[in-house]
């Protein structure tokens, strides 16, 4: 698709214009804290490196802030946005890029994302931290075969939730999430905002995480993971030989592993933890 000039495009005016002139009081219930800086948004959309010409999809681009800069990194993107309240300002985005952007009303666990946004899209998003984490681990449970449908993921998510998703093992943020992140995606925090970035500010610090596919490893299915982690770090204060117990195989499987079922969760790698799943999925 062909990019339009800057010097072409109608000017769009400030977001902070936009979001009065429509009246876009932030919604607590939808997780609203929009970013309203121009140059912070647009090294947020150069994350995931050179967008010309790319699908991309974004989910609950509000006022169109983030939505802008990836169309001025020259994407096509596929925006879905629950609250009807930010069309107008959407579509006033999509006049100035035109052909670029697609708006979906509707809600993102809902959108099957995939058709909508196509083959290799970079997902892109200042997400609601209601539905951050849920749309995280249905994209790393997408079909991978061998790499998912999408090419990478650049999220903006609660301090909180980032630091679980890069988690070592040993620390306290090590969990579910880092294993099932980090056994498919080179995860890193790409870039750490400010509260007072965002308006309204929220309570804590947010920082936009960056994951790129690979290849799963052979012969271990992801339920058989999810089940071993889901027990082990169910009980995480427990010893292994404890809190794997209900488990048909999993003892078993850490003997075969010379791993001393008298470790916790915490202490195990990812990479363990793919091994024990690996020899339960066989
Ligand atoms: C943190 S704000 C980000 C807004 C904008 N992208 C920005 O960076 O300023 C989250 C956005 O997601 C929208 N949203 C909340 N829940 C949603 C859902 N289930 N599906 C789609 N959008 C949703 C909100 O209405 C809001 O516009």
């Amino acid at each position: 698709m062909a990019d339009t000039p800057s010097a072409q495009r109608p000017a769009l005016p400030p977001l902070r214009d936009v979001i009065a002139r429509h009246g876009l009081a932030a919604s607590k219930a939808l997780g609203q804290n929009f970013l309203l800086d121009e140059q912070l948004l647009d090294r947020i959309a150069a994350i995931p490196g050179p967008l010309k010409d790319a699908p991309a999809f974004e989910v609950g681009p509000g006022p169109g802030g983030l939505t802008r800069a990836i169309l001025r990194a020259g994407a096509r993107l596929v925006a879905v946005e629950r609250d009807d309240r930010c069309l107008p300002a959407l579509a006033e985005v999509q006049e100035a890029f035109p052909g670029q952007l697609r708006v979906i009303a509707g809600d993102a666990m809902q959108v099957d994302a995939r058709a909508e946004a196509g083959e290799g899209a970079h997902i892109i998003a200042n997400l609601p931290y209601n539905v951050g984490t849920p749309l995280l681990v249905g994209w790393l449970s997408a079909d991978w075969s061998p790499l998912p449908w999408w090419s990478s993921l650049t999220l903006m998510f609660q301090m909180e939730v980032a630091e679980r998703i890069v988690a070592k093992p040993g620390t306290d943020h090590y969990g579910r999430l880092a294993v099932l992140s980090q056994w498919r995606s080179d995860a890193r925090v790409a870039m750490k905002v400010h509260r007072s970035a965002f308006t309204p500010p929220p309570k804590v610090m947010s920082a936009v995480v960056h994951l790129t596919p690979k290849p799963a490893p052979e012969g271990v299915a992801l339920k058989h993971l999810e089940r071993v982690t889901a027990a082990a770090f169910g009980q995480r204060r427990k010893m292994l030989r404890q809190s794997l117990k209900g488990l048909p195989g999993a003892l078993d499987a850490l003997a075969q592993l010379g791993v001393d079922p008298q470790r916790r969760a915490e202490t195990l790698s990812v990479a363990d933890f793919v091994n024990v799943a690996r020899i339960l999925s066989a």
